[in-house]
């Protein structure tokens, strides 16, 4: 096997911006003000719409794009200032994979994982030894004679990633890499990258617009939108106090947990005239029920509370709860300070009659 240990790098974006000249006159903002920490040795997820500027963030990285202002760093290396022989040297420890995977079809398994050591200039002899390995690593053994129409899309995708690692990177770059996948292989080529970053302590960067994709398997993440990062940090904690509008809409569509739909259908925003009732979302974190604090509330306040829907989500290893409950309007202020006071994280999302 190969080495089971390589530190990876951290990235550093520091006020980055890029805009690309357009056809005519003018130009098209894709990025500005970027500063991010990408942590060495962890997964990060950025997310954002289609447009916001996500594959140009990443091009940054390996050098395929240069920043506009601002500078990128991979390992202390200043990425933008690189020519030559020293950006070839960054594009070995930056490896790459795609959503449409890019394998040549005229090169087995086994010959496309050799590809980046042949242009490399690794000695024969331990091309064959590496690229074996590493088809290994990525559980293709029976498969390494093959030709990519002859593989599925899992497949396929594995082979990318095992090609990726051919060079010994640093840095894992994963550009929507299971957004052409089922759900079922989304998970296992999940798997494969968060094992491959455990066993060999690599830094990887992965975009999506798929929120689940950052759950599964990111520790960090970043909302980009606009070209602009709206919100960036731990997933936990983003998962569960999330700040910008953007972010909240990207995570309704992924926490377990909504409405019923007659409710949904009947919520409006502002507060109506006259009796309505409050819907409320609070978030608990750990796995403990809220089922005597609701039952205390509501003995200790004379109040009445529905309980609409729940659900216990995890982050990695870490549960955290959404429930959704009803209390009438006219005392929502009351019962969140009494949630907030008992450690729990409130959000009115509407009001129904
Ligand atoms: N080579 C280019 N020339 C001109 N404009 C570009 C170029 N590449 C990207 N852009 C523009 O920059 C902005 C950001 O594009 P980018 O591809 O980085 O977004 P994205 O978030 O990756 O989107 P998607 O998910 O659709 O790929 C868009 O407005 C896009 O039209």
């Amino acid at each position: 096997m190969q080495r089971e240990t390589s530190a990876g790098a951290a990235i550093l974006f520091d006020d980055v911006g890029k805009t690309y000249p357009q056809k005519g006159a003018g130009s098209v903002m894709a990025l500005e003000g970027i500063s991010l920490e990408v942590p060495a040795g962890a997964i990060t997820g950025i997310i954002g719409r289609s447009g916001a500027g996500k594959s140009t963030l990443m091009r940054m990285v390996n050098g395929l794009e240069k920043p506009t202002s601002g500078r990128i760093t991979v390992g202390g290396r200043d990425v933008g200032a690189a020519h030559g022989a020293a950006l070839r040297e960054i594009r070995r420890e930056v490896g790459m994979i795609f959503q449409h995977f890019n394998l040549l079809s005229s090169r087995t398994v086994l010959e496309n994982v050799a590809l980046p050591m042949e242009i490399a200039g690794v000695p024969r002899g331990q091309i064959r030894t590496r690229a074996s390995d590493l088809v290994a690593r990525v559980g293709l053994e029976k498969l390494a004679n093959r030709y990519p129409a002859e593989l599925s899309g899992g497949q396929k995708q594995r082979v990318g990633i095992a090609r990726a690692l051919a060079t010994e990177p640093k840095v894992l770059l994963s550009d929507e890499a299971t957004s052409a996948l089922d759900p079922e292989t989304t998970q296992t080529v999940l798997k494969l990258l968060a094992d491959i970053n455990r066993d060999l302590g690599l830094t990887v960067l992965l975009i999506t617009h798929e929120m689940a994709v950052v759950r599964d398997i990111a520790s960090h993440m970043a909302v980009i939108d606009g070209g602009r990062i709206v919100e960036a940090g731990e997933t936990y904690d983003i998962f569960t106090t999330p700040q910008h509008p953007t972010t909240r809409s990207f995570l309704s569509g992924v926490t377990g947990v909504t409405l019923p739909r007659f409710i949904a259908e009947q919520m409006v925003t502002e507060r109506p005239e006259g009796p309505a009732r409050e819907v409320i979302r609070i978030t608990f974190l750990g796995d403990k029920a809220t089922d005597p604090l609701l039952a205390q509330m509501s003995a200790a306040l004379g109040l009445d509370v529905n309980i609409l829907a729940g659900a216990i989500e995890e982050i990695g290893p870490r549960p955290f709860g959404n429930l959704l409950i009803s209390v009438p309007a006219d005392r929502g202020a009351e019962a969140r300070s009494y949630l907030e006071t008992h450690q729990q994280r409130t959000e009115v999302l509407g009001y129904v009659r």
